[in-house]
Order: C-alpha cells, then sequence, then structure tokens
C-alpha cells in the first residue's frame, strides 16, 4: 500500500521505487565491456537473474550464511538482521537482495543512497514499510549525512525521530516503525561511515567469481535464453568475463549473435573465442580502458609507481571510477599493485603487453 506523508507541512509521495533506484544507477558511467550496469541490461537481468538461493551460482559461503541467518530468523520468528552487501559492480549484491526477499517470502522496496536525498523521502519510505518488508538501499554509501542519521534509529529501534515545528517551538516525536531488514549493497565498504557499517547485523563482501562458476552461470543463462553452448564454449566466455556474472551474460549475448551470423548458432571454444576478439575483448577478458591504463603504467611512466590522480587524468577519467571500476579487476589478475608510492604495473602486466618487464619489477 502506498501512503504519502506528510511532515510539516509538506506532502511527500511514496516515490517509484525501481525508477529511483534506476536513475541512480543510470548515473553512473557506462563503458563498453563495463561491469556497470548498461541499459540493455535489464531486460535481460529480469529473465536471468536468480530468484532463490538455489539458483544463485558461486559465493557458497556467503550462500550457506545467508541460509542460516534465514533459517535462524525464520526459527525465531523475527525479520533477518540489516544485510551489507559490497564488492565491485555486477557480482550479484541486488540479486542476493531480491533471493533474501523471496526466501523470507518478504516484499521488498528499491531505493539508492542518491534518490534519498531529504530526510522526508526517507521517513515516507520507512512509514510506507511493512512489518518483514526487507528495504533495499543501492549504493548506500551515497547517502547523505542527515538521511543517514534518520536511519540510525529505524535501524536499533525501529522507531523514527521527526522534528515538528520550528525554532524554540520545534519538537521532537517519535514514531514507531515496523520491524524491517534492512539490506545495503556498495560498491565502497571503505566510504560507509563507522556508525552506519555498525548497525548492519552482518556483512558480505562478495569476491570475483572463478571461471568455473561463470561457466555454470553462463550455461544456465544459455538454457533460459534457448542458445546451445558446449562446456568449453561457456569456459571460453567465463574466462574472459572479469570474473563477474553481468558481464558473463552480456558477453554470452553478443557470442550468441556473432554465433548466429558468422557460424550455425552453436557456441564452440572456437566459435567463443573469434566472437570475443570480434569484441575486442582480449583473453585476460580486458578491454580498451584496461589495456590503455597498462600501457601508461609500462610506457609513458616507465614502469614508475604513479599516484591515482596523475593515473586518473592521463586516462582522462576521474579517479573515483578508476579506483572502482578498473583497479579491482588489474590488481586481481596481478596486472597492477598499490604501492605506498602509487599504482605499478606488474610483471605479468608488461608480460600481457608483449614487453620484457625492466629489472626488479616483481
Ligand atoms: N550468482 C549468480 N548466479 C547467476 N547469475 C548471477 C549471479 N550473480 C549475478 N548474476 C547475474 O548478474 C546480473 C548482475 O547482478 P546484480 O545486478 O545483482 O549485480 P550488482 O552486484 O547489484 O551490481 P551493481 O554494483 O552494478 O549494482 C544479474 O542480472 C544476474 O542475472
Ligand atoms: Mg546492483
Amino acid at each position: 500500500m502506498e501512503r504519502d506523508v506528510e511532515i510539516e507541512g509538506i506532502v511527500f509521495e511514496a516515490g517509484d521505487d525501481d525508477r529511483d533506484a534506476l536513475a541512480g544507477r543510470l548515473a553512473a558511467r557506462e563503458r563498453a565491456v563495463s561491469a556497470a550496469l548498461q541499459e540493455d541490461d535489464l531486460a535481460l537481468d529480469r529473465s536471468l537473474r536468480p530468484r532463490r538461493l538455489g539458483d544463485y551460482l558461486g559465493q557458497a559461503k556467503v550462500k550457506d550464511s545467508l541460509a542460516i541467518l534465514i533459517e535462524a530468523a525464520r526459527g525465531r520468528g523475527d525479520v533477518v538482521d540489516h544485510i551489507l552487501f559490497s564488492g565491485p559492480p555486477g557480482l550479484g549484491k541486488t540479486t542476493l537482495a531480491q533471493v533474501v526477499a523471496n526466501e523470507v517470502g518478504a516484499s521488498i522496496r528499491t531505493t539508492s543512497g542518491p534518490a534519498i536525498e531529504r530526510t522526508g523521502d526517507l521517513a515516507a519510505i520507512l512509514t510506507n514499510l511493512e512489518e518483514g518488508d526487507v528495504l533495499f538501499i543501492d549504493e548506500i554509501h551515497r547517502l547523505n549525512r542527515m538521511v543517514e542519521e534518520v536511519l540510525y534509529p529505524a535501524l536499533e529501534d525501529f522507531a523514527l525521530d521527526i522534528v515538528v515545528g520550528k525554532g524554540p517551538a520545534a519538537r521532537s516525536i517519535r514514531l514507531d516503525l515496523p520491524r524491517f531488514t534492512l539490506i545495503g549493497a556498495t560498491t565502497r565498504t571503505g566510504l560507509l561511515t563507522g556508525p552506519l557499517r555498525d548497525r548492519f547485523g552482518i556483512a558480505f563482501r562478495l569476491a570475483y567469481y572463478a571461471p568455473e562458476e561463470l561457466a555454470a552461470i553462463v550455461r544456465r543463462s544459455a538454457a533460459i535464453l534457448g542458445v546451445e553452448v558446449e562446456e568449453e564454449g561457456a569456459l571460453e566466455i567465463a574466462r574472459r568475463s572479469r570474473g563477474t556474472p553481468r558481464l558473463a551474460n552480456r558477453l554470452l549475448k553478443r557470442v550468441r549473435d556473432w554465433a548466429q551470423v558468422r557460424g550455425d548458432g552453436c557456441i564452440t571454444e572456437d566459435v567463443a573465442a573469434q566472437a570475443l576478439s570480434f569484441f575486442e575483448v582480449d583473453d585476460l577478458g580486458l578491454d580498451a580502458v584496461d589495456n590503455r591504463i597498462l600501457e601508461l603504467l609500462c610506457v609513458q611512466f616507465s614502469g614508475r609507481p604513479v599516484g591515482l590522480t596523475t593515473l586518473a587524468s592521463a586516462l582522462s577519467e576521474d579517479p573515483d571510477s578508476v579506483e572502482d571500476v578498473y583497479e579491482p579487476y588489474l590488481m586481481q589478475q596481478g596486472l597492477m599493485v598499490r604501492t605506498p608510492k602509487g599504482r605499478q604495473a606488474t610483471a605479468r602486466a608488461w608480460e600481457h603487453l608483449g614487453m620484457l618487464p625492466p629489472e626488479g619489477v616483481a
């Protein structure tokens, strides 16, 4: 039931959750082989997104812990503790939030940090919750301070403190809220304030998927899309998907198109490799921007450590997206390290570019 809320004479409309969340997401930059959500992923997301814990492949430890958490809450007849999911884009944070809601049979309300501009926006969302609901706040590190402070008592005591009136006549009243579960998602745990982080009962950090896990996801998606894929074909797509399910699904779609036009429709290892080279995804899953970063580090800066801002401006990118989007995978692949003096390419990066690493580079 959508209700509007009136505070200090201002009516706050119950927002369109999906649209708010989407607006927040689309505010993020995009690139061809980016793990960030792109518009054409949306329809695909809907059909391929796992709905139950059993369909969610990989992240075994996270799944096991969630299963216990859910089971225990169910046994006590209580709501699930507030949960924080963190990790790079496209690893399944939003999916897990929906899976948790499905598993406990709760409705989910979705919004995002940047979409909640005023405390009244949050008050409207909170007072519209029903007992046991899941409130999902994406990009929770982007909540503004004042909104965040309204959230604290809501999380701790399921209460909302509102100030009524102005000046000396102002007083605070406390409204009871239904018990709910907050699920927060963030690509940047480091940017979350301490008090907010402490109010989550449990926090999970999602790791990049192993190729075998991604291959299983590719096979599942191919089955849903009615695409024929060989074991080795799925693995080839998986290896080039930067450990990221969203990318694996997107590359599967591209390879399917290529296989349909240039082949007989079946995705073999060879077809996958040819199609992905055609789309300029190299054998490590690196795209043009990633390779440009490595080139800058090795060639332009002659292998010396480079500061984040220097690197970002050489790329004409903003430092945040270099740090969030590009670096995690390059580091995970052992192509780049962060030293106290700055970012530095590893021997593996030099070799990837077809060059001999200089002496002393590990
Ligand atoms: N474990 C998984 N098994 C199968 N498919 C998955 C899994 N995790 C994610 N996916 C697929 O990857 C897509 C992206 O996942 P999701 O939107 O949950 O990522 P996210 O972590 O929320 O990313 P962002 O940080 O950009 O919000 C989903 O649509 C889903 O189809
Ligand atoms: Mg998400």
